[in-house]
Order: structure tokens, then C-alpha cells, then sequence
């Protein structure tokens, strides 16, 4: 099958035609070959298919939720060819055979490669380590581990993991969130507001200690650490410092922490219940700051789909997350490449080349466009006006904080392997 892309801008700026060619880009400038396809890309960047480092898809367990198929779809119609999927399943995808079967799942559904992430404990709990090796050797070949969902909050446990992923070049990505000073219920960042709302308040500093307490441990263990849904400017800080001293740390951001704020939760809608909570305007400035100078690596969705009856409760009963994949460009591109703190080649790292090569998915995604490489390949319209329209939505849960909300920026198609899942922003 041959595909010719014409007239596309790639992330550096320039324009070229693109010749794809048995799943491989096999041409690039003014292309006269005869295609079987044509896609016209006049005034539309093309980068490489994005990549998300935390996605939940419920199956297996909650598949009234989400399942592998329809998670999938959300994710290629958001530019997506490759998530790493949450091991925060029922059961649990904390042995080989649970992460095989999730990614088998995923080469059935055939529209993004599906890579498991897996437990770092068993059953989550914390306590005793999963089969990181098993899971590692394993067809799925997992090399992010992470508790998700829950925090790694013993510190012997989080050290134990660390020497271990080591050997084989994995990372653990972890949820930081104290549970000493955020417990269960903590449900609104601490503050003036959460007083006012009377809802349990989650202090930005339960967060901070536990990046702090990692970032020291990865360094000790000489491992690797990834900070999954960074919130607040103090975690932002830690960082920077670790970074500045040569510690192995990456850190993410999801879309909603770079442009919802606190103030949303003031009418008790549960649609804005996330973990970590929403934060202050200061915050939310110091994220899209570090995103642009590189202290945070990449974007990631946490794209947490629920059930009506898990979430229209009353806000303290209601589940935590939202969902974020079919989004995620369109709120970056609203939030920082509108705003000039990311150019495209800015967007093409933090959504691409960073998030695959934090996931040793760099083989084959998040790589440069250029002749011989895998056409993984996103198609988006950075000047169209969107708003978004919750019904819209090809995920099966309709928790979207984003619903009536104009953005900017869309994506066209989306190549997984030189074939098109996604063409005119539908799949395809
Ligand atoms: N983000 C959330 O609020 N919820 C996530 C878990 C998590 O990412 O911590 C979920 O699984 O629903
Ligand atoms: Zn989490
Ligand atoms: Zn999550």
C-alpha cells in the first residue's frame, strides 16, 4: 500500500511531499511517484505519531469503562500510535500473563500499539514486589512499571524496585501522593477554597515529598525514576534541582493541569475530580514554564475513563480522572503553541520523541521524519477552531472536562505503520 502525503509542513518548519511505502516513509520532497492514496496536507504539520506514557483502558475488569478497542480508538483519533496502558486493572497487570494479555488485546485492536505497564507491587498493595524480571522478559516486553492509581509510599519497597529495574533498563513511574497527608478522600487542593467548599483538602506538599524522597533514591540506586502527573510548581522545582545534578528523572504533565484550574470545583462537579487535584493559576504557570524549558519531559494524558455510576455522585463519593486522549493536542497547541512557549518541533518532543524514548518505545516511534523510518505519522491542522462536544467522543465513558470548551488545533489523520487509522479526523 503506498500513501502520498502533499504538500505537508514538517515540525522544523519546512514543506515537503512524504511517500509512504509498505509501512516505511520512502520518499520525501517533491515526490512524482504515483500513490495509491493521496492525503492533501496544504497548511497542515505533520509529526510523528504521538506517543502517551499513562492511559487507562479498564480492560480487563471495567470494560463498562473503557476497553482496549474503544481506548484505542480515542487514542488514534487523538493522534495517537502508541499508549502505555495502566496496570490499575481488575485483575491487576502484575504477571507476564496479565501484560501479554493486554497487549494482545492491543495488537487485535490494531489501532495504536498498546504497550502494558506493570504493577510494581502485587494486587497494588504496596508491599510485596510484583514479577518486574517475568513481566520484563515476557512478549510484552514492560519496561515502565508503576502503582498507578496508588502511591509507592514504602520507601524500602520504592528502593527495591529501583535496583531492580535497573538491570533491564526499565523505570518506575510513580504516583506521588503521601497518603499521610493525602489520604483516601483528600479530594481539592488545600486551600482558601477547599475550606470554603468543605472538601477534604490534598496539600501540593504530599506530593513534593515523595518526589523528593524518589528522586534521592534514584539516585542512590543509580536508577531511573519517572514522575508521573507532576501538579505543582514545588514538584517542578525538585526536578530542576535533581536534573541539575545529573539524576535520572523524568517528569510528565497531563493536558488538564496545564490549563484547569481549583476554581473549576466550585460547583461540585465531578467531572473535575482528579488526582492529583486541580491546582492554582501559579502552579498551573510554573508547569507550562517547566514544559517549555524541558524540566518536564513530556505530556501525558492520564486519560481515566469512568462509568456514569461511578461518577455522578456527589462530589466527595464520585471516582477520581477524566478522560484526555481525544484532546490532548488540541489543549496543547491551545496552551503553548498559541501562546509561543512551544514551537512544533517543541510539541513533536513532549508528545513524541520524549514520552517514546522514556518508554523504550524509540525503535519505532517518536522517531525523526525522515526516508526509512516507520511511518508512524500524526496529520494536524494547528489553525482549526474546535469546541468540544462530549457526545463527539469515540471513548465510552463521557467524563470530559473539556466539553463546550473551544480549542485550537486538530488532528487531520494518523498513520500507524503506514496505514491510516484516522483520515479527516475520523477513524478511518
Ligand atoms: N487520575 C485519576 O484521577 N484517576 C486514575 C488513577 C491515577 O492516575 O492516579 C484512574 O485510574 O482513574
Ligand atoms: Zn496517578
Ligand atoms: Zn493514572
Amino acid at each position: 500500500m503506498s500513501i502520498l502525503i502533499k504538500g505537508a509542513t514538517l515540525p522544523d518548519g519546512t514543506t515537503t511531499d512524504l511517500l509512504v511505502e509498505d509501512g516505511t516513509i520512502a520518499q520525501l520532497g517533491a515526490v512524482t511517484t504515483k500513490a495509491e492514496q493521496t492525503i492533501a496536507a496544504d497548511g497542515l504539520r505533520l509529526l510523528p505519531g504521538l506517543v502517551d506514557l499513562h492511559t487507562h483502558l479498564r480492560e480487563p475488569g471495567r470494560e463498562d469503562a473503557e476497553t482496549v478497542l474503544t481506548g484505542s480508538r480515542a487514542a488514534a483519533v487523538g493522534g495517537y500510535t502508541a499508549v502505555l496502558a495502566m496496570a490499575n486493572t481488575h485483575p491487576v497487570t502484575d504477571t507476564a500473563e496479565a501484560a501479554e494479555r493486554v497487549f494482545d488485546l492491543g495488537r487485535q485492536a490494531g489501532l495504536v500499539d498498546v504497550q502494558p505497564v506493570g504493577a510494581v507491587t502485587k494486587g497494588l498493595a504496596g508491599e510485596e514486589l510484583a514479577e518486574l524480571g517475568l513481566m520484563a522478559r515476557s512478549r510484552a516486553k514492560v519496561r515502565v512499571f508503576s502503582d498507578d492509581g496508588k502511591c509507592v509510599h514504602d520507601a524500602r519497597v520504592m528502593r527495591r524496585a529501583l535496583e531492580y529495574v535497573k538491570a533491564f533498563g526499565g523505570v518506575v513511574s510513580q504516583h506521588s501522593q503521601d497518603p499521610t497527608l493525602a489520604g483516601a478522600t483528600a479530594c481539592c487542593h488545600e486551600g482558601e477554597l477547599s475550606g470554603r467548599l468543605g472538601l477534604p483538602g490534598w496539600p501540593g506538599v504530599a506530593e513534593e515529598v515523595i518526589v523528593a524522597r524518589d528522586v534521592m533514591l534514584a539516585r542512590h540506586t543509580g536508577s531511573r525514576v519517572h514522575v508521573a502527573h507532576v501538579s505543582t510548581a514545588g514538584s517542578v522545582e525538585v526536578v530542576r534541582w535533581a536534573k541539575a545534578q545529573g539524576i535520572d528523572v523524568t517528569a510528565e504533565v497531563t493536558p488538564h493541569h496545564l490549563l484547569l484550574t481549583t476554581d473549576l470545583l466550585t460547583g461540585y462537579d465531578p467531572t473535575f475530580k482528579v488526582n492529583p487535584p486541580l491546582r492554582p493559576d501559579e502552579d498551573v504557570q510554573a508547569l507550562r514554564e517547566a514544559l517549555a524549558d524541558g524540566t518536564i519531559d513530556a505530556v501525558a494524558t492520564d486519560h481515566a475513563p469512568h462509568a456514569r455510576h461511578d461518577k455522578e455522585h456527589a462530589f466527595v463519593d464520585a471516582a477520581f480522572g477524566m478522560l484526555g486522549l481525544e484532546t490532548a493536542l488540541p489543549v496543547v497547541t491551545t496552551v503553548m503553541v498559541e501562546s509561543g512557549l512551544l514551537d512544533w518541533a517543541g510539541v513533536a518532543r513532549v508528545m513524541s520523541a520524549n514520552p517514546a524514548r522514556i518508554a523504550g518505545l524509540d525503535g519505532e516511534h517518536g522517531r525523526p521524519i525522515a526516508v526509512g523510518e516507520p511511518a508512524n505519522l500524526t496529520l494536524v491542522d494547528p489553525a482549526a477552531k474546535v469546541v468540544v462536544d462530549r457526545d463527539a467522543s469515540v471513548s465510552l465513558s463521557r467524563n470530559n472536562p473539556w466539553h463546550d470548551r473551544k480549542l485550537t488545533g486538530r488532528v487531520v489523520a494518523t498513520l500507524l505503520r503506514g496505514t491510516p487509522t484516522v483520515l479527516e479526523g475520523a477513524l478511518a
